[in-house]
């Protein structure tokens, strides 16, 4: 039940990554299996004759009549699959024996040697994780989950890992439109953390550079993960009205203890690599000049365990408490929602945007 609901929200993020417009009859087709997946049997007042928009989305959504909201639920995700594949087919490309990938906008993924690499590609922007980068990031798991890697790695381009959520994805928004963009991003929030919990292989972050925000909690997720000492952690969701997310407010608790945790989580305080790592957040901790090479040939010598026996032993650590996570990521999303409604989150969020304001 679950996995098909997933399955769901995964088909409506894809649909915003469509590279070809799939034209307004198919637009009407999404929209009313949309609607009767998600309310059921069209319920709104016919418009009038002359709303020719909102008639033809009413009249389409009506034509579903009593179908169930399970099967809209399946026409939805298979009319997605085809329309993705055919938008897809032309940017499949790169030859070469071990690195036929998927092009993204804002990530770049390669895979050599056992080892895929997803890596963040806005380095202009600190690698700020935007709406379509989350999407991208989603699609780019569960490609490498099914992909014949041994080790999946996250890494940042540039000198930075990642600066957290992209907090233009405040501007330009009118008070009408807060509430559901709100939604549809936290939606999408859940279903990009859910895609860290279920990730089946051992993923390792290579943290280039500092984090932040988002890009420090998901680190809790991580089987491992590697720092240069050049590397800071900070979660400054008090300066930005906003609270955890990432499970790491069951996570951090875990690793850290509740009080180191909420040092990081509620006050903010910025960690260096070294601190990071002596509070069991970081793995190890390697000097900046020489982190790509040791780092690299580290995986390099993982990477040749036998796969199946890293697979099935990460499982066997991390499953038990897949149940919990869910439910710490929807709680977590669901405070969220709140707080990003909250005066002190919008204007923690015009601060930036007004002065570009600097943690
Ligand atoms: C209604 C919409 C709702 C959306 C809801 C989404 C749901 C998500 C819920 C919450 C999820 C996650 C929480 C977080 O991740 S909180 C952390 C957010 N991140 C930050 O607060 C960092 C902000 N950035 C900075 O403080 C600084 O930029 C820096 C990272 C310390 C780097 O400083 P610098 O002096 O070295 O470089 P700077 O010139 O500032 O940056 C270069 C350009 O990059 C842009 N940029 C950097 N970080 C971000 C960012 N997070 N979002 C957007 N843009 C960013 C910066 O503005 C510069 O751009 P430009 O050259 O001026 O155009």
């Amino acid at each position: 039940m679950r996995s098909s609901q997933e399955e769901f929200e995964n088909a409506v993020n894809r649909v915003k990554l469509l590279k070809k417009d799939p034209g307004n009859e198919v637009k009407l087709k999404l929209y009313a299996l949309y609607k009767q997946a998600t309310e059921g049997p069209c319920n709104m007042p016919k418009p009038g004759v002359f709303d020719f928009i909102n008639k033809a989305k009413w009249d389409a959504w009506n034509a579903l009549g009593s179908m169930p909201k399970e099967t809209a639920r399946q026409s939805y995700v298979d009319l997605v699959s085809s329309l993705s594949s055919s938008s897809m087919s032309s940017s499949q490309v790169k030859p070469g024996a071990d690195r036929k990938q998927q092009e993204y906008e804002n990530l770049v993924v390669t895979s050599e040697d056992g080892i895929t690499k997803i890596m963040l590609n806005r380095p202009t922007k600190k690698n700020a994780i935007n709406t379509q980068m989350y999407q991208e990031i989603i699609l780019a798991l569960k490609a490498a989950s099914k992909d014949n890697s041994v080790l999946t790695v996250l890494t940042g381009n540039g000198d930075y890992y990642c600066s957290g959520n992209d907090l233009t994805d405040f501007s330009g928004i009118t008070a009408g439109e807060i509430e559901e963009k709100v939604k549809n991003n936290l939606d999408m929030l859940r279903v990009f953390v859910n895609s860290f919990i279920d990730f089946p292989k051992p993923l390792i972050a290579v943290v280039n550079g500092p984090a932040v925000g988002i890009a420090v909690t998901i680190l809790g997720l991580c089987d491992a993960v590697y720092a240069s000492d050049r590397a800071t952690f900070h979660t400054p969701f008090s300066h930005l009205g906003l609270s955890p997310e990432g499970c790491s407010s069951y996570t951090f608790p875990k690793i850290m203890g509740p009080a180191k945790a909420i040092e990081m989580l509620v006050f903010g305080k910025k960690l260096t690599a070294e601190e990071a790592c002596a509070r069991g957040l970081v793995t190890e901790v390697f000097p900046d000049n020489t982190f790509q090479k040791q780092v690299w040939a580290r995986l390099k010598a993982y990477s040749e365990f036998p796969a199946n026996s890293i697979r099935i032993s990460k499982q066997v650590i991390r499953n038990m408490e897949k149940e919990k996570l869910y439910a710490v990521n929807a709680e977590e999303c669901s405070v969220l929602q709140e707080r990003l409604l909250s005066n002190e989150c919008i204007n923690a969020a015009v601060n930036f945007l007004s002065r570009k304001a600097k943690l």
